[in-house]
Protein backbone atom coordinates (compact mmCIF):
# COMPACT_ATOMS: atom_id res chain seq x y z
CA UNK A 1 0.00 0.00 0.00
CA UNK A 2 1.46 3.85 -1.14
CA UNK A 3 2.77 5.72 2.17
CA UNK A 4 0.28 8.58 3.45
CA UNK A 5 1.91 11.57 4.18
CA UNK A 6 0.23 14.84 5.79
CA UNK A 7 2.06 18.20 5.23
CA UNK A 8 0.59 21.17 7.72
CA UNK A 9 2.25 24.44 7.38
CA UNK A 10 2.02 27.39 9.85
CA UNK A 11 2.72 30.38 10.93
CA UNK A 12 2.85 28.43 14.50
CA UNK A 13 3.62 31.70 16.72
CA UNK A 14 3.07 29.73 18.71
CA UNK A 15 2.20 26.36 18.11
CA UNK A 16 -0.82 25.02 20.53
CA UNK A 17 -2.94 22.51 21.69
CA UNK A 18 -5.80 23.23 18.91
CA UNK A 19 -3.29 22.70 15.85
CA UNK A 20 -1.24 19.34 17.56
CA UNK A 21 -4.59 17.95 17.97
CA UNK A 22 -5.86 18.75 14.55
CA UNK A 23 -2.57 17.45 13.56
CA UNK A 24 -3.43 14.17 15.10
CA UNK A 25 -7.01 13.53 14.19
CA UNK A 26 -6.24 14.35 10.81
CA UNK A 27 -3.85 11.39 10.76
CA UNK A 28 -6.25 9.17 12.50
CA UNK A 29 -9.62 9.68 10.23
CA UNK A 30 -7.11 9.86 6.71
CA UNK A 31 -5.18 6.84 7.78
CA UNK A 32 -1.62 9.08 7.55
CA UNK A 33 1.76 7.17 7.97
CA UNK A 34 2.62 10.76 9.20
CA UNK A 35 1.94 14.70 9.39
CA UNK A 36 4.92 16.83 9.37
CA UNK A 37 4.16 20.33 10.51
CA UNK A 38 6.00 23.15 8.27
CA UNK A 39 6.87 26.45 10.00
CA UNK A 40 6.71 29.15 7.53
CA UNK A 41 9.95 31.75 7.39
CA UNK A 42 7.83 34.90 5.62
CA UNK A 43 4.20 34.09 5.51
CA UNK A 44 3.25 35.52 1.85
CA UNK A 45 -0.26 36.59 3.63
CA UNK A 46 0.18 38.21 6.71
CA UNK A 47 2.60 39.97 8.73
CA UNK A 48 5.81 38.90 10.06
CA UNK A 49 5.77 36.15 12.39
CA UNK A 50 6.67 37.82 15.97
CA UNK A 51 8.94 34.72 17.54
CA UNK A 52 11.89 33.91 15.35
CA UNK A 53 12.16 31.41 13.10
CA UNK A 54 14.55 29.23 15.80
CA UNK A 55 12.36 30.16 18.41
CA UNK A 56 9.31 28.64 16.53
CA UNK A 57 11.08 25.73 15.18
CA UNK A 58 12.27 24.99 19.06
CA UNK A 59 8.64 25.35 20.55
CA UNK A 60 7.60 23.19 17.41
CA UNK A 61 10.38 20.20 18.25
CA UNK A 62 9.44 20.21 21.64
CA UNK A 63 5.38 19.86 21.35
CA UNK A 64 6.20 16.75 19.01
CA UNK A 65 9.03 14.92 20.89
CA UNK A 66 7.12 12.47 22.14
CA UNK A 67 4.81 11.98 19.29
CA UNK A 68 6.15 9.71 16.70
CA UNK A 69 3.32 10.52 14.08
CA UNK A 70 4.08 14.42 14.09
CA UNK A 71 7.50 15.44 12.72
CA UNK A 72 8.83 18.71 12.55
CA UNK A 73 10.04 20.14 9.00
CA UNK A 74 11.95 22.85 8.69
CA UNK A 75 12.48 23.35 5.24
CA UNK A 76 10.49 26.57 4.91
CA UNK A 77 12.50 28.20 7.29
CA UNK A 78 15.71 27.80 5.41
CA UNK A 79 14.42 29.86 2.29
CA UNK A 80 14.54 33.40 2.22
CA UNK A 81 12.16 33.97 -0.14
CA UNK A 82 8.27 34.07 1.05
CA UNK A 83 6.90 30.40 2.50
CA UNK A 84 4.95 30.02 -0.72
CA UNK A 85 3.27 26.50 0.04
CA UNK A 86 3.72 24.70 -3.72
CA UNK A 87 7.39 25.50 -3.35
CA UNK A 88 7.41 23.00 0.02
CA UNK A 89 5.41 20.50 -1.95
CA UNK A 90 7.36 20.46 -4.63
CA UNK A 91 10.29 19.89 -3.04
CA UNK A 92 8.88 17.35 -1.38
CA UNK A 93 6.89 15.51 -4.01
CA UNK A 94 10.69 15.17 -5.80
CA UNK A 95 12.11 13.98 -2.18
CA UNK A 96 9.34 11.02 -2.18
CA UNK A 97 8.23 10.15 -5.68
CA UNK A 98 4.90 10.08 -7.43
CA UNK A 99 3.65 7.00 -5.61
CA UNK A 100 3.15 8.70 -2.21
CA UNK A 101 0.10 10.02 -1.00
CA UNK A 102 0.72 13.55 -0.12
CA UNK A 103 -2.53 15.74 1.52
CA UNK A 104 -1.94 19.47 2.53
CA UNK A 105 -3.67 19.88 6.15
CA UNK A 106 -5.73 23.06 6.78
CA UNK A 107 -8.09 24.53 8.70
CA UNK A 108 -10.84 26.20 6.80
CA UNK A 109 -10.02 29.90 7.22
CA UNK A 110 -6.68 29.08 5.41
CA UNK A 111 -8.93 27.04 3.19
CA UNK A 112 -10.66 30.22 2.29
CA UNK A 113 -7.70 32.01 1.19
CA UNK A 114 -6.75 29.21 -0.70
CA UNK A 115 -7.48 30.70 -4.13
CA UNK A 116 -5.08 33.55 -3.62
CA UNK A 117 -2.28 31.58 -2.66
CA UNK A 118 0.87 31.32 -5.40
CA UNK A 119 0.07 29.04 -7.78
CA UNK A 120 -2.63 27.46 -6.51
CA UNK A 121 -4.06 25.35 -9.17
CA UNK A 122 -0.50 23.78 -9.08
CA UNK A 123 -1.09 22.64 -5.77
CA UNK A 124 -3.75 20.26 -6.68
CA UNK A 125 -2.02 18.92 -9.26
CA UNK A 126 0.76 17.42 -6.59
CA UNK A 127 -1.34 16.55 -3.71
CA UNK A 128 -5.04 15.92 -1.98
CA UNK A 129 -5.99 18.57 0.26
CA UNK A 130 -7.73 17.43 4.04
CA UNK A 131 -10.01 20.56 5.65
CA UNK A 132 -11.38 21.03 9.12
CA UNK A 133 -13.86 23.76 10.30
CA UNK A 134 -12.28 26.13 12.39
CA UNK A 135 -14.53 27.36 15.30
CA UNK A 136 -15.92 31.29 14.89
CA UNK A 137 -14.56 31.34 11.38
CA UNK A 138 -16.49 34.21 10.53
CA UNK A 139 -15.98 34.49 7.04
CA UNK A 140 -18.01 33.53 3.93
CA UNK A 141 -16.59 30.31 1.60
CA UNK A 142 -15.23 32.27 -1.87
CA UNK A 143 -17.77 31.46 -4.98
CA UNK A 144 -14.23 29.90 -6.81
CA UNK A 145 -13.94 27.50 -3.56
CA UNK A 146 -17.99 26.46 -4.09
CA UNK A 147 -17.51 25.48 -7.56
CA UNK A 148 -13.91 23.58 -6.80
CA UNK A 149 -15.59 21.45 -4.21
CA UNK A 150 -18.59 20.66 -6.41
CA UNK A 151 -16.04 19.01 -8.39
CA UNK A 152 -13.49 17.65 -5.66
CA UNK A 153 -15.07 16.86 -2.60
CA UNK A 154 -14.67 13.05 -1.45
CA UNK A 155 -16.32 12.17 2.03
CA UNK A 156 -14.14 9.46 3.17
CA UNK A 157 -10.45 10.47 2.90
CA UNK A 158 -9.66 7.27 3.58
CA UNK A 159 -10.59 5.84 -0.02
CA UNK A 160 -8.25 7.99 -1.23
CA UNK A 161 -5.45 5.54 -2.45
CA UNK A 162 -3.80 7.50 -5.15
CA UNK A 163 -4.14 10.32 -7.46
CA UNK A 164 -4.36 14.02 -6.73
CA UNK A 165 -6.03 17.21 -6.44
CA UNK A 166 -9.20 15.83 -4.05
CA UNK A 167 -10.76 17.72 -0.94
CA UNK A 168 -12.10 15.91 1.86
CA UNK A 169 -13.36 16.98 5.03
CA UNK A 170 -12.15 16.09 8.40
CA UNK A 171 -14.11 16.78 11.82
CA UNK A 172 -11.13 17.28 14.98
CA UNK A 173 -12.45 18.48 18.16
CA UNK A 174 -13.13 22.02 18.10
CA UNK A 175 -10.69 24.31 20.24
CA UNK A 176 -12.21 28.05 19.86
CA UNK A 177 -8.29 28.98 20.18
CA UNK A 178 -5.57 30.85 18.37
CA UNK A 179 -2.30 31.62 18.51
CA UNK A 180 -3.27 35.77 18.33
CA UNK A 181 -5.46 34.58 21.83
CA UNK A 182 -2.68 33.54 23.55
CA UNK A 183 0.41 36.50 22.67
CA UNK A 184 -2.63 38.64 23.67
CA UNK A 185 -2.99 36.57 27.02
CA UNK A 186 1.06 36.11 27.62
CA UNK A 187 1.19 40.55 26.78
CA UNK A 188 -1.55 40.94 29.50
CA UNK A 189 0.52 38.63 31.86
CA UNK A 190 -2.54 36.08 31.85
CA UNK A 191 -2.32 32.74 32.12
CA UNK A 192 -1.83 30.46 29.02
CA UNK A 193 -0.92 27.20 30.96
CA UNK A 194 -3.51 24.94 30.02
CA UNK A 195 -3.76 25.90 25.87
CA UNK A 196 -0.16 25.07 25.22
CA UNK A 197 2.07 21.83 25.39
CA UNK A 198 4.31 22.46 28.69
CA UNK A 199 7.52 22.02 27.67
CA UNK A 200 6.56 24.96 25.36
CA UNK A 201 4.90 27.42 27.72
CA UNK A 202 8.22 26.22 29.94
CA UNK A 203 10.39 27.50 26.86
CA UNK A 204 8.19 31.00 26.09
CA UNK A 205 9.12 31.76 29.61
CA UNK A 206 12.80 30.66 29.58
CA UNK A 207 13.18 33.00 26.70
CA UNK A 208 10.64 35.71 27.47
CA UNK A 209 8.77 35.58 24.41
CA UNK A 210 5.70 37.16 23.76
CA UNK A 211 6.19 40.00 26.63
CA UNK A 212 5.09 43.69 26.42
CA UNK A 213 8.45 45.72 25.80
CA UNK A 214 8.49 49.42 27.66
N1 LIG B 1 -8.08 26.51 16.95
C1 LIG B 1 -7.84 25.95 15.78
N2 LIG B 1 -8.59 24.91 15.36
C2 LIG B 1 -8.37 24.33 14.16
N3 LIG B 1 -7.41 24.73 13.30
C3 LIG B 1 -6.61 25.74 13.65
C4 LIG B 1 -6.77 26.39 14.92
N4 LIG B 1 -5.83 27.37 15.00
C5 LIG B 1 -5.13 27.33 13.85
N5 LIG B 1 -5.60 26.36 13.04
C6 LIG B 1 -5.11 26.02 11.70
O1 LIG B 1 -3.71 25.87 11.78
C7 LIG B 1 -3.07 26.36 10.59
C8 LIG B 1 -1.96 27.32 10.94
O2 LIG B 1 -2.53 28.38 11.64
P1 LIG B 1 -1.70 29.51 12.35
O3 LIG B 1 -0.31 29.13 12.59
O4 LIG B 1 -1.95 30.80 11.64
O5 LIG B 1 -2.46 29.50 13.77
P2 LIG B 1 -3.40 30.56 14.39
O6 LIG B 1 -3.73 30.05 15.75
O7 LIG B 1 -4.51 30.88 13.46
O8 LIG B 1 -2.42 31.81 14.51
P3 LIG B 1 -2.70 33.39 14.45
O9 LIG B 1 -3.71 33.68 15.52
O10 LIG B 1 -1.32 33.93 14.70
O11 LIG B 1 -3.21 33.67 13.06
C9 LIG B 1 -4.19 26.94 9.72
O12 LIG B 1 -4.53 25.95 8.77
C10 LIG B 1 -5.34 27.15 10.71
O13 LIG B 1 -6.60 27.01 10.11
O1 LIG C 1 1.58 29.67 -0.89
C1 LIG C 1 0.87 30.66 -0.64
O2 LIG C 1 0.66 31.57 -1.46
C2 LIG C 1 0.26 30.75 0.73
C3 LIG C 1 -0.62 31.79 1.07
C4 LIG C 1 -1.17 31.80 2.34
C5 LIG C 1 -0.86 30.80 3.26
N1 LIG C 1 0.00 29.83 2.89
C6 LIG C 1 0.38 28.79 3.88
O3 LIG C 1 -0.72 28.34 4.62
C7 LIG C 1 -0.30 27.89 5.89
C8 LIG C 1 -1.24 28.44 6.95
O4 LIG C 1 -1.06 29.84 7.02
P1 LIG C 1 -1.43 30.61 8.38
O5 LIG C 1 -1.47 32.04 8.03
O6 LIG C 1 -2.79 30.11 8.79
O7 LIG C 1 -0.36 30.29 9.37
C9 LIG C 1 1.16 28.33 6.02
O8 LIG C 1 1.97 27.21 5.77
C10 LIG C 1 1.32 29.35 4.92
O9 LIG C 1 2.63 29.42 4.40
C11 LIG C 1 0.54 29.78 1.67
Amino acid sequence: MAKRIGLYGGTFDPIHLAHLQAALEASEQASLDEVRLLPCANPPHRQPPLASAAHRLAMLQLAVADEPRLIADERELHRAAPSYSIDTIEAIRREIGENTLLFWLLGEDAFYGLPSWHRFDDILKLCHLLVWQRPQNPQPMPDKLRELLKQRTVTDPTELSEGRGKIAFIQPTAFALSATQIRTRLFDGRSVRYLLPKPVLDYIQRHELYRATV
